[in-house]
C-alpha cells in the first residue's frame, strides 16, 4: 500500500547574503513516520523546518505539506494543522508573558493568544489533560513570565498538542530541560506517538533522545540531508563516527540508542 505523503522538501535551496544555506534538500515524510533530524550546529535544520510556518521562503525547489504546494495554496489553512515549537519563535513567546498556564495551553486550539470565544467544556478537559500529561499541574497559578525556560518549553509543547495537529514539528524540545524533565517529556511523547499514525519531526543533538516510537532518522550536514532512512539503518557507529568526525560507540537499550565518544 502506498504511503500518504505529509511533508515534502523537493530540491529546496535557501540563499541569504550570497551564502547557500540549504543546498538542494530532498526529504519526504509520510503518514505514520516519526522522524528525528540530527545535524551539526549551523547545518540548516531550523532554517529548513522554519519554511513550514513560513519564517523563511525557499529560494528554489518545492515545499509540499499535505500534498499542497507552498505558493499555490492558502497557507493559513496548512499552518492551522501543523504544531510547531521552536526556540526561533522568541518574539511570539514574549506575547505570552502575562497569561496563565491554562490560558496558554487552551489558546492552542486556534493557534492564537488572547481569543477565547467558542471554547467548550471539552476544550477545558483537553487542556487540563495536557497540563497533566506534560507534568505542569504545579504551575497552574503562575504566569508564563515566571516560569523557568524548561517549564516554558513544556508549556508550549502542551499548547501545540491542543488542536491535535496533523503534523507536529518540535525543534530541540529538550533544550534547557533537566535530566528528569527531559526523561518525563520523552516518555510523554513516546506514549503519544506509539499510539498514533500522525507524523512527527523532532530535531535534536542528542542521540539518546531518539525514543522508541521514533521510526526514521535524517542527518543534515552543510545544508543537505546526507543520510535518511529507518533509524536502525542510520543510527550506526560507522555513520555517526563519519558525521561527527570522531569515534562513537553506541549502545541500544530497550530500543533506544545511547552514544559516547571514544577519545
Ligand atoms: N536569516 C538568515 N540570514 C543569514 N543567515 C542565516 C539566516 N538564517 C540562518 N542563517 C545561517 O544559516 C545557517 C544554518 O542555520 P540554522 O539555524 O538553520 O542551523 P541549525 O542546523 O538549526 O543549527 P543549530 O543546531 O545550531 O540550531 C547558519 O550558519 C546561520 O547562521
Amino acid at each position: 500500500m502506498e504511503k500518504r505523503e505529509v511533508l515534502a522538501f523537493d530540491n529546496i535551496t535557501f540563499r541569504r547574503d550570497g551564502r547557500e544555506i540549504l543546498r538542494g534538500v530532498d526529504w519526504t515524510i509520510n503518514e505514520g513516520e516519526k522522524w528525528v533530524l540530527l545535524g551539526l550546529n549551523g547545518s540548516g535544520k531550523s532554517t529548513l523546518l522554519g519554511m513550514v510556518p513560513v519564517f523563511t521562503h525557499p529560494t528554489s525547489g518545492e515545499l509540499r505539506v499535505f500534498k499542497k504546494t507552498f505558493g499555490k495554496y492558502p497557507w493559513e489553512k496548512i499552518k492551522s494543522k501543523v504544531g510547531f515549537v521552536s526556540s526561533t519563535m522568541y518574539s511570539f513567546y514574549n506575547t505570552l508573558n502575562y497569561y496563565s498556564l491554562e490560558e496558554i495551553v487552551i489558546s492552542g486550539k486556534y493557534s492564537t493568544i488572547g481569543i477565547y470565544q467558542d471554547l467548550e467544556t471539552e476544550d477545558y478537559i483537553i487542556a487540563r489533560q495536557l497540563i497533566k500529561d506534560f507534568n505542569l499541574e504545579y504551575l497552574k497559578d503562575g504566569t508564563f513570565l515566571n516560569q523557568s525556560q524548561g517549564e516554558q518549553r513544556r508549556t508550549l509543547i502542551a499548547r501545540a498538542f491542543m488542536n491535535n495537529p496533523e503534523l507536529m514539528i518540535l525543534d530541540e524540545p529538550c533544550a534547557s530541560l533537566d535530566l528528569k524533565s527531559r526523561e518525563y517529556l520523552l516518555k510523554t511523547l513516546n506514549d503519544k506517538y506509539e499510539k498514533t499514525n500522525k507524523p512527527l519531526v523532532y530535531v535534536t543533538h542528542s542521540i539518546e533522545e531518539i525514543f522508541p516510537a521514533i521510526s526514521h532518522v535524517a542527518i543534515m550536514e552543510s545544508g543537505k540531508i546526507i543520510y535518511k532512512g529507518r533509524k536502525e539503518e542510520i543510527i550506526s557507529e560507522d555513520i555517526l563516527s563519519e558525521v561527527y568526525n570522531c569515534k562513537i560507540k553506541l549502545n541500544w537499550e530497550n530500543n533506544r540508542p545511547w552514544s559516547r565518544i571514544i577519545w
